[in-house]
């Protein structure tokens, strides 16, 4: 029971809706009795051979209304518990979807996109199945069950009743126990299948190494393993199905011979009438489903319960990015000073960053550089707000970072990443993500800025062109400069590029620079490469190594000061005028 204590939040929010479920539900179960009985007083009336036309006609109208209350009534419950329900659904789906927004890098760390996915669909559906399924199960085991037995005793015999029913409890215990191994096995079947799914997309998307290996046959095997393994589970899922109908059927079985039995004893002797034995008989059959329901209702409340808090547990996850309530709300604009003492990533010890220090006034362009792993990106997830926490200040414009509201301080930054993600959508509404009411031109500048604007005008439907899953698939390079454009749109006044040209080719790296050096003129940039060429022309550039700054100058500097960064500027050109770009 401890879910409905804890849905009680919602259920009173909800009291009239829930209020007019329970009057529905009332109302049916009372109706419900209606019929029986008439129909055991017509037979009385055939049974003693006084049934007329006038009582036929008169038992055929009252079943008629009784017919039409009972649907209202149910329509009543039916719309007020499920759309409760529904309502319910909607308002976590909402809570947890706001929250998943909220959250912080290391928060999408620590969970994977799948196990999100799954408290998001699975669970939420656990728990509105509590405020659906449930309180019908609760409601209809109390009240039609209790209706159904209250008749049953006053309008035909109680001894009888007793006996009739004392088998139907089986089919509550039955429900509840077979029901849970059911719903686990079907759960393992679920999953046995998604990991046979997994593998086939798997093999497919990978179908070019495993060539390249020779490892067909092993992943052949692999994949009959899996099929082999999703059948026997599928098998067991199956009998425990078959064994679960047939014993219901023999519980009730039971209950019918027994009224048979002794109900046929009391005719008989004249305890009760014949039509008081038929009207008795339907009313067995109407005492079924509420015996369901209590077996049903434990599990749906153990499920629910269960859901309720792995949802509730995500929900008080907090993220380390916290906004302060009385943050600057204007665009953040200005030098950046950034001076972190020391960074190390959540749960980890080793700092990543150490006595990283430069000023970036606006109007300039910085380039940070290194080798794989040195630290390059780790500055731009602090400048990104990514994470909060480290020792040191970064500041925009004289004020700390933090002390800007999120939204006003991610507004003025446009990021691109090496890898962007892009939407299934056309061309024109990728570049437009951030503001779908820009203007065909503005669109189209962003997109020559970017050097895309001639390869769009050759692509089927121009600007309208789909991408992705359904459309034409673009090549890396293609690929980043959609994600430069995108970001260009919204004319941030930081724009960082994180090894976001490197699928580019030398020539096309170098349009793409010179556009954005006009384009952008007073506007900071930050460029972060493996790819010397693109930061020689910045203003500072940063060479990173084990994540402290080991050479720092302008190109010119760099290259007088004969270190790292020459000897890599020298290697690049090489082989530059030897092999070429990779777009
Ligand atoms: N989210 C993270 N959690 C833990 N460690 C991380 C995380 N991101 C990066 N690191 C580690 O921090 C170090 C610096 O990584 P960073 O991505 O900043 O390097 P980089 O210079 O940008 O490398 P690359 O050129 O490959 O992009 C690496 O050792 C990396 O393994």
């Amino acid at each position: 029971m401890s879910i409905f204590r804890k849905l009680a939040w919602y259920f009173k929010a909800e009291r009239r809706t829930y209020f007019w479920g329970v009057i529905g539900l009332l109302l049916t179960a009372l109706l419900g009795i209606i019929p029986p009985r008439i129909i055991g007083m017509l037979v009385d009336l055939m049974d003693k051979r006084t049934l007329t036309a006038g009582k036929l006609v008169l038992a055929l109208g009252v079943m008629t209304v009784t017919a039409l209350l009972a649907y209202a009534a149910r329509f009543l419950w039916r719309t007020a518990i499920w759309g409760g329900a529904a309502n319910l659904e909607r308002t976590l789906r909402e809570r947890l979807y706001w929250h998943f927004m909220q959250m912080d890098t290391a928060f999408y760390q620590r969970y994977r996109t799948g196990d999100l996915m799954a408290h998001a669909t699975n669970d939420l559906s656990a728990v509105q199945r509590v405020a659906g399924g449930g309180i019908l199960q609760f409601a209809d085991s109390i009240i039609t069950g209790g209706t159904t037995l209250i008749a049953m005793m006053i309008m035909v015999n109680w001894r009888l009743t007793i006996l009739a029913v004392l088998p139907l409890p089986l089919i509550a215990i039955v429900a509840r126990y077979v029901g849970t191994k059911i719903h686990v096995a079907f759960g393992e079947s679920q999953a046995a299948f998604s990991r046979l799914n997994n593998k086939a997309q798997e093999s497919i998307e990978g179908i070019k190494v495993i060539k390249t290996l020779g490892q067909e046959k092993q992943d052949e095997a692999d994949f009959e393993g899996q099929v082999q393994d999703t059948i026997k589970i599928n098998r067991y899922t199956n009998f425990l199905d078959a064994m679960f109908d047939p014993l219901i059927t023999v519980i009730i079985g039971l209950s019918y011979v027994a009224t048979i039995v002794l109900g046929g004893r009391y005719v008989t002797s004249g305890v009760i009438s014949l039509g008081q034995l038929v009207t008795f008989i339907a009313y067995v059959g109407m005492l079924v489903w509420p015996m369901f329901a209590i077996g049903q209702l434990f599990n749906t409340m153990e499920r629910g319960n269960a859901s309720y808090d792995r949802v509730n547990f995500l929900l008080h996850e907090k993220s380390s990015i916290v906004e302060k309530t009385d943050g600057i709300k204007q665009p953040a604009t200005g030098t950046i000073n950034f001076d972190v003492k020391a960074f190390n990533y959540p749960d980890e010890k080793q700092p990543r960053l150490t006595n990283v220090d430069f000023s970036l006034p606006t109007g300039h362009t910085l380039g940070i550089v290194g080798r794989v792993g040195a630290g390059k990106s780790s500055i731009i997830k602090l400048l990104l707000r990514q994470f909060d926490d480290y020792q040191g200040t970064i500041k925009m414009g004289g004020h700390d970072i933090r002390d800007y509201t999120l939204d006003a301080y991610i507004r003025s930054i446009g990021y691109v990443p090496q890898d962007s993600f892009l939407f299934s959508a056309s061309v024109k509404g990728n570049i437009a993500f951030a503001n779908p009411d820009l203007s065909d031109q503005d669109i189209e500048n962003a997109a020559y800025t970017a050097a895309f604007d001639t390869e769009v005008s050759n692509m089927p439907d121009g600007y309208q062109t789909e991408i992705g899953e359904e459309g034409v698939s673009l090549s890396g390079g293609q690929k980043q400069r959609l994600a430069i454009a995108r970001a260009l749109v919204i004319d941030p006044e930081v724009l960082i590029l994180d090894d976001a040209l490197s699928a580019v080719d030398a020539k096309t790296e170098a349009q793409i620079l010179e556009r954005l050096g006009i384009n952008r003129a007073g506007k900071t940039t930050i460029i972060a490469a493996h790819r010397l060429s693109s930061v020689v022309n910045a203003d500072e550039i940063l060479v990173m190594t084990d994540g402290h700054i080991s050479e720092r100058g302008t190109h010119a500097e760099l290259m007088a000061q004969n270190g790292w960064y020459k000897r890599m500027y020298d290697q690049q050109q090489l082989s530059d005028s030897i092999g070429g770009g990779n777009d």
